[in-house]
């Protein structure tokens, strides 16, 4: 194993990348569980990584987390000594074993005397030997004989996994308030001062205890094995429920009144958040060595499934996170009752397909239009600052409609508004409901308009709209026709009540197309027109300022009176192909060798080069249509 292991590592060095290496690492079959483990956890890390640093994206990183977690998961929870660690449980009693393990080079400070000066076990021993109530129930666990005697005789199964859940029915008959910190059996040797490296490292936490005050140490370390029977120490795991430290709930269902409810003190929540916290850290030192067979035993019956029980190796920030993750649906939106009638794969599609992440656009980088920018503003931005103002008559509309030709900056305001409004933003086109999830259009409509409830303020954005919205005819296809009307139904009632904040943004070049009921919900029409030749200047002028360039004002305007029609994408194009200019003037055999800083800056000449090739995409005609369609519904001035 060393020699495969060395062997790998030494590539990785020569010809493989880290994640090639690692990979390696996991597929070749040669490697032992914990290197396996390793370096799945690696990969995880490195996962966390990518997506911190944004060369991955959310969903992405869910993705894969989840198909890594899953593995490492499986290496963990694997009882079979040539292929998993099964140290779940390992973690979970390393403690209560009292075994050196095979990290010697830790020491421990926990020694006996300070164990036996920590208070509970000074309570513990002072009840023994006044042989007062207290040491009642760690006597009657000192074996199953004695249990069994304190208890009655051997009851039904599940009256056992009751009763004989021990470490519950020490917490519970122990007084509240006192220093035995909770029911979980580990918090009885936890100092809270120094929880991580008991934890971390438990083999030589506790060393043999010798006869004297320290038998009442061993007692309850017997306590954790309340019984050899496997169906009984199923039970006693089971009991305990993967919940840390809330023993005592897996025991008696906080229905025992000796238990005092689910009452914990400060002290004791600390110190099951602690236990919860670094009970998994010791699966991350394990190199080797590992005494398998006794991790076996130990968890041999407990029951397994992709997550069952399964801790994560990451710590507590992005092991909440990857579990989110793994519950697919982004824990809060599926936890919220509102949402619970909704399948989580809809719920994870939406959340992760429609919430849109894009480069930030500022209000500034959206030449002219000034009109609709004040609208969407007044729209948009106020009322989520100030809902107290914005209220009844003053109310935001529930819709606006983004209309104009092409290329002159709808789905940009949109962009804008994404990133300016503070909102949740939903980015979803048309296609994406309509093709995409055949017969699950209606629902994904439903869902999305829940989850933007859920989000709120929100703002829902529809490019192309004209195509999710068309008028109904007879001959469109049933399903299409269930998404318009489902998608009627939402829009109408997504803000009934009055302080609801979710917001529609259609955005279309077709908006003659839009069916009559549609058009009447998106309440403000803002018609969006070609750039004015302020307008025209600013974007020319924008683009320019990021290159080298010699273009002097009565030039600049030349272009602004010669590119008259043209759309702000238009625009755009002119000036990427005048950009090209100074390129094509290099010589072909030149452009190999020439250095960035030789090309020549971009020229006037240029442009009027590029104005013979760039035409204006909208036709005269067509600008009619809207100018018209805009007299009839638009809400421009
Ligand atoms: N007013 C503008 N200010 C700055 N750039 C603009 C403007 N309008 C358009 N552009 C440029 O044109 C590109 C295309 O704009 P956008 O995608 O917003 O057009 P659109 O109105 O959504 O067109 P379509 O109706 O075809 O979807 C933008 O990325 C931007 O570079
Ligand atoms: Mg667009």
């Amino acid at each position: 194993m060393e020699t495969d292991f060395t062997f790998s590592s030494s590539m990785s060095g020569a010809h493989l990348d880290e994640w090639q290496r690692r990979s390696f690492d996991i597929s070749s079959g040669n490697s032992t569980p914990e290197q396996t483990a390793d370096a799945y956890r690696a990969h995880i890390l490195s996962i966390q990584y990518a997506w911190a640093s944004s060369q991955l994206s959310q969903a992405g990183k869910d993705s894969l987390l989840r198909t890594y977690s899953e593995r490492y998961a499986a290496v963990l929870d694997s009882d079979d000594p040539r292929t998993g660690l099964n140290n779940y449980a390992e973690s979970a009693l390393h403690l209560a074993r009292s075994q050196r393990n095979y990290s010697d080079k830790w020491e421990s400070s926990l020694i006996v005397e300070s164990v036996l000066q920590l208070p509970c076990v000074q309570k513990m021993i002072q009840a023994k030997s006044r042989g007062s109530s207290l040491s009642a129930p760690f006597t009657g666990v000192r074996s199953e004989a004695v249990l069994f005697k304190t208890l009655g005789p051997p009851q039904p199964k599940s009256e056992v996994n009751n009763t004989a859940s021990t470490p519950a029915n020490i917490s519970a008959e122990r007084p509240r308030g006192s220093d035995v910190s909770s029911g979980n059996p580990n918090s009885f040797f936890q100092p809270p001062a120094r929880p991580k490296s008991l934890f971390s490292h438990p083999s030589s936490a506790l060393p043999q205890v010798n006869p004297g005050p320290a038998a009442s140490t061993q007692n309850y370390q017997s306590s954790f094995f309340p019984t050899s029977n496997p169906s009984k120490r199923k039970n006693f795991y089971n009991s305990d429920g993967g919940d840390g430290g809330r023993g005592q709930h897996g025991g008696h269902g906080g229905a025992d009144p000796r238990a005092g409810g689910n009452f914990k003190t400060a002290r004791e929540q600390f110190t099951v958040d602690q236990q919860k916290k670094y009970s998994h850290q010791p699966q991350r030192g394990q190199t080797g060595g590992m005494a398998a067979t006794v991790k076996k035993s130990l968890g041999a019956n407990r029951p397994r499934g992709a997550f069952s029980k399964f801790v994560s190796p990451i710590p507590r920030q992005e092991e909440e996170e990857s579990v989110a993750s793994r519950n697919s649906n982004q824990e809060p939106q599926i936890l919220d009752e509102r949402l619970k009638n909704f399948e989580p794969k809809i719920i994870e599609l939406i959340m992760s397909e429609i919430m849109d992440h894009g480069p930030p656009v500022a209000w500034d980088d959206i030449a002219g239009l000034d009109f609709a920018k004040t609208t969407i503003k007044e729209i948009v931005v106020w009322p989520m600052l100030r809902p107290d103002i914005f209220t009844g008559l003053r109310g935001p509309p529930k819709g606006i409609l983004l209309f104009g030709p092409p290329g002159t900056g709808k789905t940009l305001i949109g962009k804008c508004i994404a990133c300016q409004s503070g909102a949740t933003f939903f980015s979803i086109s048309a296609s994406s409901l309509t093709s995409k999830w055949v017969g699950e259009g209606e629902k994904m409509v439903r869902a999305l308009f829940a989850i933007a409830h859920c989000h709120q303020p929100a703002v829902i954005f529809i490019d192309e709209i004209d195509s999710l919205l068309s008028q109904r005819t007879d001959g469109e296809h049933d399903s299409s026709r269930r998404i318009k009307t489902e998608f009627l139904v939402q829009l109408d009632g997504a803000a009934t009540a009055a302080e609801d904040r979710i917001l529609v943004v259609g955005a279309t070049n077709r908006p003659q197309e839009i069916d009559e009921a549609a058009r009447r919900r998106l309440a403000k029409r803002l018609y969006i027109p070609l750039p004015e030749a302020a307008a025209r200047h600013q974007i020319v002028t924008n683009l320019m300022a990021q290159e080298n360039n010699q273009l002097r004002e009565q030039e600049l305007e030349s272009v602004v009176t010669s590119t008259e029609g043209f759309s702000g994408a238009d625009m755009t194009q002119l000036c990427r192909e005048a950009a090209l200019g100074p390129i094509r003037s290099i010589q072909l055999s030149d452009i190999a060798t020439i250095t960035a800083d030789q090309v020549r800056p971009i020229l006037y000449s240029d442009f009027q080069d590029a104005l013979k090739t760039v035409r204006p995409s909208v036709s005269t005609k067509d600008l009619e249509l809207y100018e018209e369609w805009n007299k009839t519904f638009g809400c421009g001035r």
